[in-house]
């Protein structure tokens, strides 16, 4: 495999503040990692390192074989957090200007122009001058722009921050078809989700180094688990719900579905109201990647949660941090909750 980035005992202070303390890291060709980390962490110091914006205190950065990081930034594209473009121009004009800039024959600028604002959905808009742009829109020019060379590497930073929930899907579905393009990206983000949908692998950069790096795929399928704490569930009933598939385990007073599904939810409590099994709570459990990220920045360990794609309920019992907030039930689940721990099935069934 080829390498793209290597960084080895990299360190940079501002001042008396030392941000990187020895930051390793690699990442190689046709990959997607995801850097995260939470504020001030450093992720935008180390992508500002990899373009040479940034010289390093010490340590050894190779960006694409070279540690010419200068000469090697027309190699790379890349997507800064904050985007500030001279808003006079449309974006098929800045384009142009760019690529000429660059050195691209006219008639493979024009060509690549077309098949970019196509790729970012901006070909409607692409003779509307900039400063009409909403921030979604303007992100997505940050790509096509951060493309237009066709680099070997893209340096992606927070994409969707600061866009509403349809913004950051048609972002989402952008980079995905980027990815499918094969460029090798590092992505810096705090969305957890963005990494599980986009990422081979992930570091998360705290304390000023990759305190962990994951294999995503290792820690995707299990994301969205549910415990149902319930009433005693004598054998028969265990082995009843765990019929129901082999997302179903159980133990005697709780149910874990994992990976949920609203069928399989459904099924589950279908089948502990009619057993008069009174359930009294739902527990949406956090995706793997976020218990991984939250121990991992708070220097607490994760190897349980490393090994293997399944955690047994058990020790998803003995987990100690904190259940996410019940608004995450869904609202008709919770209803249901509701009306099983206060009326006894008869009762309801002779109300309806
Ligand atoms: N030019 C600078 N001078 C002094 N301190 C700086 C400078 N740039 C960044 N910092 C500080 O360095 C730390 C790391 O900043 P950086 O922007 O790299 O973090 P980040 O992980 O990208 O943060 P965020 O996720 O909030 O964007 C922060 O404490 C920041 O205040």
């Amino acid at each position: 495999m080829t390498d793209v980035i290597v960084v080895e005992g990299l360190t940079k202070r501002y001042g008396h503040v030392s941000v990187l303390r020895g930051v390793n890291l690699r990442v190689v060709a046709g990959e997607v990692y995801g850097l995260l980390g939470p504020n001030g962490a450093g992720k935008s110091t180390l992508i500002h390192l990899l373009l040479g914006f940034l010289h390093p205190d010490s340590g050894r950065i190779r960006v694409l074989g070279s540690a010419n990081l200068e000469a090697q930034r027309r190699l790379i594209g890349y997507v800064p957090e904050r985007q500030r473009y001279h808003s006079y121009y449309t974006p098929r004009e800045y384009l142009t200007f760019l690529g000429r800039f660059d050195g691209m024959p006219a008639t493979q600028l024009r060509q690549r122009i077309t098949e970019l604002l196509e790729l970012t959905g901006l070909a409607a808009v692409a003779d509307r001058h900039l400063r009409t742009f909403s921030k979604g829109m303007l992100q997505r020019f940050g790509i096509a722009q951060a493309l237009l060379t066709d680099p070997d590497l893209l340096l992606i930073d927070e994409p969707t921050s600061g866009l509403d929930l349809d913004g950051q899907q048609e972002l989402l579905t952008l980079l995905n078809g980027v990815r499918q393009r094969g460029h090798t990206v590092l992505l810096c983000t705090h969305r957890l989700a963005e990494v599980e949908y986009l990422c081979d692998r992930a570091g998360i950069l705290t304390d000023g180094k990759i305190a962990l790096e994951l294999n995503v795929a290792e820690v995707r399928q299990s994301a969205g688990s549910i415990i149902v704490q319930t009433g005693p569930l004598d054998l028969p009933l265990r082995q009843r719900l765990e019929m129901i598939g082999r997302e179903v385990q159980c133990t005697e007073q709780a149910v874990l579905i994992s990976p949920h599904t609203p069928e399989l939810q459904a099924k589950v409590l279908q089948t502990l109201i009619e057993a008069n099994v009174p359930i009294h709570a739902l527990e949406p459990q956090m995706s793997r990647l976020a218990q991984i990220y939250l121990r991992t920045v708070r220097g607490e360990p994760v190897d349980n949660l490393l090994v293997g794609n399944t955690t047994p309920l058990r020790t998803v019992l003995r987990e100690t941090l904190p259940p996410p907030p019940t608004d995450d039930i869904d609202p008709m689940l919770k209803r249901l909750l509701q009306r099983s721990s206060t009326h006894p099935p008869s009762q309801r069934d002779g109300n309806q």
